[in-house]
């Protein structure tokens, strides 16, 4: 179904999310849709895909003008939205799952539901299991099933939002060899990204999109060279690369030290664990997704007990102490899911800010007000101190927890802290972090973007199947040792040689 808009138009208050967008999306093909964060890829499709209606302008499915009055008319129409954040009810099966969401009469039976998925992913590869909870299945996974959802409900387009955001390189692989057979049938894909490599490695066309408008105006075709669509996404300012700054000798005592510990989360257990974690550095956690990296995370945070052994904190024991008296000794934890973990959608800067500031039931708003504004200005966050943190790009939602986290702070801890972000974002928020790391603060993270670990640890640990290695020096690894080690391949060796 080839998919039309033409002099598209959403605001909001005084900001021009689309401009007047006018872009036809062939069928059988896959379109890149690129754009830096806030450019305007998220609200589009929205349009498209029945979230959100137009003020101006229409949406044309092979030519014919339709009014979408919510995504379950989208879904009629043909086009199906994956998101970012899975929109499935995670303590329900993979089968009740899709039983729920599909429209009356597309399952003719329980059964009949059963046997077309696993036709269904058979076709494009991917293994499910329809019995498994999905609270228990990795963002990968989900997705996967949200895809499949969508296609066995009629989708003829498939609109997905930054979809290898926070799954495995494995997960990407399989993800791309399915869309290839999935655009290969006749359908329409659309794949939102700020990712220049998967673009050019996936899609037949791209569309640039800047500050609401598509520019160039009109769609080009794929391979562009890298520096011209750089250039297009955000000017001048994607093309500085991140400098090297050689680091200072560490006087501080350490901010972690695990002595003898043994955590158990889930079905993974981590045994004898004995590290410590220098202030002014930042260690980079690598691995497969569910390979300890959340769970060692979440053990320096507190909010999980070990079963045996000492958890240190500036020199004293917190084991078992929880994560409040975690906060309390200077440790902050950014989950990846910022909108869901992190903060409350429905709030602004200022109500965060007052929460944080609360002296018993007391509530000093004006004050609450001003340190928003002062973040906003020092955090370049595109929003007003009442803006409801929910209306914000990735990119900016990423700031404002960081403007939260207090300046006092002696660890961060940080799950995938630019995941969603695009080029310009990204840097933005390690250029935070790292002059965290340099006031004296260490920050621990978890990225499945080996390139990401690369370029901004200073010491690297590979987490593999619940084993934690030891931490060593980024300049002493290469990114193909690296690539071996979380697969597993010499990670024996390197834990025996300590
Ligand atoms: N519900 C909303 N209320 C107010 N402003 C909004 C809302 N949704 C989007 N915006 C604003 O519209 C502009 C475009 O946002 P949009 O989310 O479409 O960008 P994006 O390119 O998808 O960004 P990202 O890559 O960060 O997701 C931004 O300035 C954003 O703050």
């Amino acid at each position: 179904m080839r998919i039309t808009v033409e002099h598209l138009t959403k605001r909001f208050g005084s900001v021009l999310a689309n401009n007047r967008l006018t872009i036809s999306f062939a069928a059988g093909q896959i379109h890149g849709v690129l754009g830096e964060n806030g450019a305007g890829k998220s609200t589009l499709m929205k349009l498209l895909s029945g979230y959100m209606q137009p003020d101006e302008g229409q949406i044309l499915f092979d030519g014919v003008p339709s009014r979408l009055c919510g995504p379950a008319d989208a879904l009629k129409a043909g086009v199906g939205m994956v998101h970012q954040e899975p929109l499935d009810v995670p303590a329900f099966s993979v089968l009740e799952n899709l039983l729920c969401a599909a429209p009356r009469g597309v399952f003719s039976s329980r059964r009949a539901a059963q046997t077309a998925l696993l036709e269904l992913a058979e076709r494009l590869g991917f293994a499910v299991d329809p019995a498994a909870r999905l609270d228990q299945l990795t963002i990968g996974q989900r997705q996967q099933i949200e895809i499949m959802r969508l296609l066995l409900c009629g989708a003829q387009v498939l609109i997905l939002d930054e979809p290898t955001t926070g799954i495995t390189a494995a997960q990407t692989r399989a993800l791309f060899a399915a869309l290839r057979q999935i655009a290969a049938e006749g359908r329409t894909i659309l794949f939102v990204s700020h990712k220049l490599e998967e673009v050019a490695e996936l899609c037949d066309t791209v569309t640039v999109l800047r500050n609401g408008e598509v520019v160039p105006p009109g769609q080009l075709p794929m391979p562009q060279p890298q520096e011209y669509l750089l250039a297009l996404m955000f000017g001048d300012a994607g093309a500085s690369s991140a400098v090297y700054r050689p680091l200072p000798a560490i006087t501080a005592p350490p901010v972690w030290e695990l002595r003898q510990v043994t955590v158990r989360s889930g079905s993974l257990q981590i045994h004898d664990l004995n590290h410590t974690f220098a202030a002014g550095r930042i260690i980079g956690l690598a691995g497969l997704d569910g390979s300890g990296q959340q769970v060692l995370l979440r053990l320096l945070a507190g909010q999980i007990t070990p079963e045996r052994g000492q958890v240190l904190v500036n020199g004293r024991d917190l084991t078992g102490a929880g994560s409040l008296a975690f906060r309390q000794a200077g440790i902050e934890y950014l989950p990846a899911d910022r909108l869901h973990d992190g903060m409350i959608g429905a709030f602004s800067l200022t109500d965060h800010f007052a929460l944080l500031q609360r002296n018993g039931m007391i509530v000093d708003r004006r004050s609450a007000e001003e340190l928003a504004r002062q973040a906003i200005a020092d955090y370049q966050i595109k929003a007003t101190p009442i803006t409801p943190i929910a209306a914000l790009s990735g990119g900016n939602q990423q700031r404002a927890m960081l403007a939260l986290v207090p300046p006092n702070a002696r660890g961060i801890l940080a799950e995938q802290p630019t995941r969603g972000l695009d080029v310009a974002s990204a840097r933005a928020i390690w250029g935070r972090l790292q002059a965290r790391r340099d006031a004296g603060c260490c920050v621990v993270f978890a990225s499945p973007d080996l390139d990401e670990i690369m370029e901004y640890s200073d010491e690297v640990i590979v987490c593999f199947a619940g084993r934690i290695g030891p931490p060593m020096p980024r300049a002493l690894l290469s990114s193909g040792r690296l690539a071996e080690l979380i697969g597993g391949v010499g990670f024996e060796a390197l834990v025996e040689a300590v």
